[in-house]
């Protein structure tokens, strides 16, 4: 399978129409080991990508590629074993309010046998000592700030090993030194775990620090896709106007 589709993550040629064009002949790739940004607008369609890599929406036409496979056409039990490779980070951390920190990350551990309970649990403080919330094991989510409840649920997204993390906006709405913390645990679970990335963002500090790539969308068309050092050099205006902004809201 590597051998016919290199890139970790592809796009070839996707199409996507619902009561308008959303994605027009949509065309990037994410290499094993690589963290590439989604940017653009709000509505541009960067969740209705993410939802394709995800396999819950498919293409109208066009091929896409995930974990080396092409899952255009796979069947809801075959896109399981793809989605245990790559696995979601909601903005909304989506954890559970009755269940501590712990908890909420043990929940995702009890489906595997390979544990014990004493070794689900110390798999548990290791993956909270990964993201630097140990002290926070009792703590239930309504204690915690935005930030620390989406560091928790990339704790638990990691629980299950996965390949690749799909951030949504992991910067939305938390202040610039969680920002900054946020793109640091990023940085390092890139280097100490090898993990292949996508991160949806409206923060170009966030994109400077983290993404090898860029893919700019602008209605529906990639306009950009490349390094993030040479999007400095990209003279389309929409391109210009986004690197002209420190930190750009698109979301209003
Ligand atoms: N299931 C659906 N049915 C109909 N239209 C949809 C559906 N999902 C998304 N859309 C439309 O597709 C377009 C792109 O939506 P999408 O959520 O991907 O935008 P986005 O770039 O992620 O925006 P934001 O930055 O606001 O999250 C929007 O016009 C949205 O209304």
């Amino acid at each position: 399978m590597i051998d016919k589709f290199p890139h970790y993550i592809e796009f070839q040629h996707v199409y996507k129409t619902f009561d308008h064009p959303v994605l027009v002949d949509c065309n990037f790739y994410i290499d094993p080991g690589e963290t590439l940004a989604i940017i653009g607008r709000s509505g541009v369609g960067k969740s209705v990508s993410l939802f394709h890599i995800m396999g819950f929406l498919k293409p109208d036409s066009g091929r896409v590629i995930v974990a080396h496979q092409d899952i255009t056409e796979l069947s809801e039990a075959e896109l399981r074993t793809i989605r245990r490779k790559v696995t979601m980070v909601f903005q909304s951390g989506a954890l559970f309010d009755s269940l501590t920190v712990g908890e909420n990350i043990l929940f995702s551990l009890e489906l595997r046998d390979d544990y014990d309970a004493a070794n689900k649990m110390d798999v548990v403080r290791g993956l909270l000592e990964m993201v630097d919330l140990a002290e926070f094991e009792d703590a239930y989510p309504a204690d915690l700030s935005t930030g620390y409840r989406r560091a928790v649920a990339i704790a638990r997204a990691l629980a299950a090993q996965p390949e690749c993390v799909l951030y949504d906006e992991p910067t939305t709405m938390v202040d610039p030194i969680m920002s900054d913390q946020m793109a640091s645990l990023m940085l390092r679970l890139k280097k100490q775990l090898g993990l292949t990335s996508l991160v949806v963002t409206h923060d170009l500090d966030l994109m400077r620090r983290v993404a090898d790539r860029v893919v700019f969308l602008y209605e529906g068309k990639v306009i950009y896709f490349g390094a993030v050092s040479e999007m400095e050099k990209c003279d389309h205006p929409h391109v210009r106007e986004f690197l002209a902004m420190d930190r750009v809201d698109f979301s209003a």
